[in-house]
């Protein structure tokens, strides 16, 4: 009904605009912002549609109560592998989201650069300053500098529920190589690894990282997602076989977990495929990815928590951890940035969003 009478609304629009009868332009952009936040797009249409993951639900089925018989990491301990001379902020936003969702302790590893930038951002992150860019490293002590890098990570790694890898690592190609080693140490641990923003750049280039690996999941935006398909299934993103071809991708790459960034976010695990698209926010400002991957984290530990605890007795669907955590982790931050949005309209950032991942999750399933 709103979309057949925005159709007609949009008609007379341009046959207004077509006959010079416009109103301002100051209007016309309002009346057309409306209009598509209304749902006339594409995607919105989703919305209901047989994929339409049933995201309250799975999000109040994964989340744990607060137990006061529970200890201090039962409900997460996460780590962040980013952050570089470049990029402080992207790190930072992705830990921090993890802790404001309810995991109990966040640690980042990043460069030495790095590392006084992202604690002073905040106390509650432990950081860890270990990673090495090339211009710091001559030659001949890069074997033993990788080893010591790769050893001061897995001396955590049995810790960790999840890790992220990428959020601001930057491209430097000693470091990269670093990562690579730190990616396979948490494959043999079995520890999920959620990767993003550079490091979806290093596994594009090399996909045995991932490859075959059910508990990697991998948060491409769109010039990501385009590098991927075009590596990997040799031709163009198609938007008319989104899900088609998401499917495909996911399955290429051995089953691992995709979640497709967008204006309606589609996950994939090569089974197969679920939209999240409630109404997010119009500022696409950067740094929502970020909090993209440290709530998909928390949520991610917590779904594996609950299936291993109720030995498949579990009645939500799908039944992939990896897909319920996508499930969750995006439609936690598409709320929270359009509460932010609310409030602050056009000038939204991250650290507004941030904010407002509390009173999100407190919405959809209550403390106590
Ligand atoms: N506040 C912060 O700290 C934030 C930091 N952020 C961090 O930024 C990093 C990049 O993420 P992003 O989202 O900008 O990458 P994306 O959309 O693929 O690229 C856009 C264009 O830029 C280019 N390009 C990128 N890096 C390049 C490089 N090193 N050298 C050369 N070119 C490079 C890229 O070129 P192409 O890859 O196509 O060659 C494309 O044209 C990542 O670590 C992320 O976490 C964000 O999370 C936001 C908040
Ligand atoms: N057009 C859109 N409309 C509504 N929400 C969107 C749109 N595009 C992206 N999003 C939301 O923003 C989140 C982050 O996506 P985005 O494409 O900005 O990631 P990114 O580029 O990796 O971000 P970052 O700047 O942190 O690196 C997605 O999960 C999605 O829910
Ligand atoms: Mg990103």
């Amino acid at each position: 009904m709103i979309v057949k009478h925005d159709m007609n609304y949009l008609t007379v629009l341009n046959s207004a605009i077509n006959h010079k009868l416009a109103p301002p332009l100051a209007v016309l952009r309002r009346q057309q912002f409306l209009i598509r936040v209304l749902g006339v797009g594409g995607e919105n249409r989703m919305q209901g549609s047989k994929f339409e993951a049933d995201s309250d639900n799975i999000l109040r089925a994964i989340t744990p109560v607060l137990d006061p018989n529970r200890h201090k990491g039962q409900a997460g301990k996460v780590a962040v592998i980013g952050g570089c001379r470049e990029y402080t902020g992207a790190p930072y936003f992705a830990a921090i989201s993890a802790l404001k969702i309810g995991a109990d302790l966040s640690h980042v590893f990043c460069t030495k650069d790095a590392a006084p930038v992202i604690k002073s951002y905040s106390p509650e992150l432990i950081v860890h300053p270990v990673l090495e860019e090339s211009y710091s490293v001559g030659d001949r002590d890069k074997d033993h500098i990788s080893r010591r890098v790769v050893a001061e990570v897995d001396k955590w790694m049995e810790r960790f529920d999840c890790l992220v890898v990428g959020p601001g690592l930057g491209r430097d190609p000693f470091l990269l190589d670093c990562v690579s080693e730190i990616i396979k140490q948490a494959r043999q641990s079995n520890v999920p690894v959620i990767i993003d923003g550079d490091g979806l750049f290093l596994v594009t280039n090399n996909l045995g990282l991932v490859s075959g690996y059910p508990l990697a999941i991998l948060t491409p935006n769109v010039n990501e997602y385009k590098r991927l398909v075009q590596k990997v299934l040799n031709c163009e993103v198609n938007d008319q076989d989104a899900h088609g071809q998401l499917l495909s991708l996911a399955k290429q790459i051995g089953g691992v977990t995709i979640l497709r960034k967008g204006k309606c976010d589609l996950i994939s695990d090569g089974e197969i495929v679920k939209s999240v698209s409630s109404h997010g926010s119009p500022r696409r400002c950067g740094g929502q990815g970020d909090i993209l991957s440290g709530s998909v984290a928390v949520f991610l530990s917590w779904a594996r928590q609950l299936i291993l605890a109720d030995e498949g007795n579990l009645i939500i669907s799908p039944k992939n951890p990896t897909m319920l955590g996508c499930i969750a982790g995006s439609a936690l931050l598409r709320k929270a940035a359009s509460l932010a949005f609310e409030d602050r309209k056009r000038s939204t950032l991250t650290t507004d969003i941030i904010e407002c991942l509390g009173r999100s999750l407190e919405d959809i399933c209550p403390a106590c």
